[in-house]
């Protein structure tokens, strides 16, 4: 599914409505009584509820819930803030729908507030701001939001949690910003959802679909998607049944300095879990048993030092895909052994952990990478390697800044890892949990990556693949482990049964 910006949101709001032949209130009307359904199945007669209504839309729709839930039983006090006295067309017919069931139903706000004392299993439904913020909020405003933090309250956001903008937070005041329990947004989800530091203020998330005009929503032009199982699925190859381990190609791990043999452990076991033929790893000498034992389908590839990647690999060895990075460390000898790598690899390359650190002591080297070469940092090597800004979306811009520029394929990882391709686009991934932020986690997805590009999928493919399985692997892991339990070799574990879910094998 897209993920469209506000202004495009606002586009197939008002394109469904004229090609449904409808007036706004009654997309308004559907579209509170899917609130309202999500809000009912959840909460029952018995509990307060306190609703907050802004001047705009996301206001009407909140009035129009609070009509919902008194006439389904509950006991709602209303509080719509009116201060400017300009409040949008539908808000206001709202408002009388709801003053229609008689006095008492509805306060409306026109200077001062004083705000009411909440008992604690009081629900608040902010409506207040959604798709149509243009600003930080301030004054009266930012105080509410603050008074509305501050109860302790279940908080359900109506479409945004009001204050968060739907794209660029970076110079918002993140004090004033509802920190909802429960978001219920339509139709999509907002690019904001998609930055680990905004989940505070979503919470959990629940996309409710108001039926907004598909043909319109496929002919929106926009770089973000948010990927499912369905667009996934369609991108495997089948394999083929007279395929012989040549076939399904050979992947090359240059991974594990002395002490960090796990990681080349991980990634390679991750490897032969993901449907190449053959696994070379190099690593050095000193790793030999461990690898040897650990993996014993894999083909060492020794570095002739004992501690460390020193000696690159001679342009005869054959591999079809190589991974350098898990557990190399910062060496200068390594240091020099990547250049050297880097600079005769002419197969798919993906470079993760270390080999990211080392190029960014080196930035220079971003620009001899080869062209779709996939990186995959976390914000702090990211942060390292760009020296971006540290919120998700400054980071997102610079990150589809470098991918462009520099043709490479940038794995942004996160609760939603970001895929950023060369062409513009941006993917976020769907599975995954907390489980899954453990050491080796990265490692693993190197190997899946290195494992598809062996079997020559396209890059962006692999990154794609890659990414959802991986996620969807500790998904698994954590079904049966909990998320406080999972280790990365629980996520290999759970690869093959990632593979078979996707694939309904
Ligand atoms: N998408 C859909 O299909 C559907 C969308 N629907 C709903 O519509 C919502 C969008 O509605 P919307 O466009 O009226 O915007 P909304 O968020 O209510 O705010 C606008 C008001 O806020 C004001 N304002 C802005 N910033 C401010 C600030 N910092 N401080 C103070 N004021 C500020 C602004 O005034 P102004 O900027 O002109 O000063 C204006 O008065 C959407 O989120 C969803 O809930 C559903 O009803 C049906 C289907
Ligand atoms: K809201």
């Amino acid at each position: 599914m897209i993920i469209p910006t506000a202004k495009q949101i606002k586009e197939i709001d008002a394109f469904t409505i004229s090609d449904e032949g409808i007036s706004s209130i009654d997309l308004m009307e559907r579209a509170a009584y899917s609130l309202t359904d999500a809000i009912t199945s959840q909460w029952s007669t018995s509990t307060p509820i306190v609703v907050f209504a802004g001047p705009g839309n996301n206001g009407g729709d909140a009035l129009a819930v609070a009509r919902m839930l008194i006439c389904g039983g509950y006991a709602v006090k209303t509080y719509l803030f009116n201060i400017a006295s300009r409040i949008s067309a539908d808000c206001k017919e709202e408002a009388e729908r709801l003053k229609s069931l008689g006095e008492g139903h509805l306060t409306e706000i026109t200077s001062t507030f004083e705000p009411p004392e909440l008992s604690a299993d009081t629900l608040i439904i902010d409506g207040l701001f959604g798709t149509g913020l243009s600003r930080p909020l301030e004054g009266g405003f930012a105080t509410l939001v603050r008074f509305i933090n501050s109860t302790g309250c279940t908080v359900v956001s109506i479409d945004v949690p009001s204050g968060l903008m739907c794209e660029d937070n970076s110079s918002n005041n993140l004090e004033s910003i509802v920190r909802a329990s429960l978001t219920l947004t339509f139709q999509f989800r907002k690019l904001a959802f998609m930055f680990d530091e905004n989940e505070m203020y979503v919470g959990k998330l629940k996309v409710l679909d108001i039926q907004l005009s598909s043909s319109k929503i496929n002919s929106t032009s926009t770089p973000y998607e948010y990927i499912e199982a369905d667009y996934i699925r369609e991108l495997f190859k089948p394999r083929v049944n007279s395929g012989n381990k040549g076939t399904f190609g050979t992947a090359m791990i240059v991974a594990g300095q002395y002490g960090m043999a796990g990681a080349a452990l991980l990634a390679g076991s991750a490897c032969l879990r993901s449907g190449c033929g053959k696994v070379m790893v190099h690593t050095p000498l000193l790793n030999n048993n461990i690898i040897q034992i650990g993996l014993p389908e894999a083909i060492i590839h020794h570095d002739y030092n004992e501690k460390r990647f020193c000696n690159p690999i001679s342009s005869d060895t054959r591999f079809d895909a190589i991974c350098i990075g898990p557990g190399i460390g910062t060496h200068t000898d390594t240091s020099r052994a990547l250049y050297d790598q880097i600079r005769r690899t002419r197969c798919p390359l993906v470079l993760d952990a270390d080999a990211l650190n080392i190029i960014a002591r080196n930035k220079e080297w971003l620009d001899f990478l080869p062209a779709k070469t996939i990186i995959t940092p976390h914000p702090l090597e990211f942060q390292r390697l760009t020296d971006c800004k540290n919120d998700g979306y400054s980071r997102l811009k610079v990150a589809q800044e470098l991918s462009e520029s520099h043709e490479l394929i940038v794995i942004l990882k996160g609760h939603h890892t970001a895929i950023c391709l060369p062409d513009g686009r941006v993917y976020f991934n769907s599975t995954g949990n907390s489980g899954m932020a453990t050491a080796g986690s990265g490692d693993v997805l190197s190997g899946i990556i290195v494992s598809l590009l062996a079997q020559h999928y396209q890059p962006s493919v692999a990154a794609l693949i890659a990414v959802f399985l991986h996620g969807k692997a500790g998904d698994l892991a954590s079904s049966t482990l909990g998320e406080y339990s999972i280790t990365a070799s629980d996520i290999v574990n759970n690869i093959s049964n990632s593979f078979r879910d996707l694939l309904n094998m």
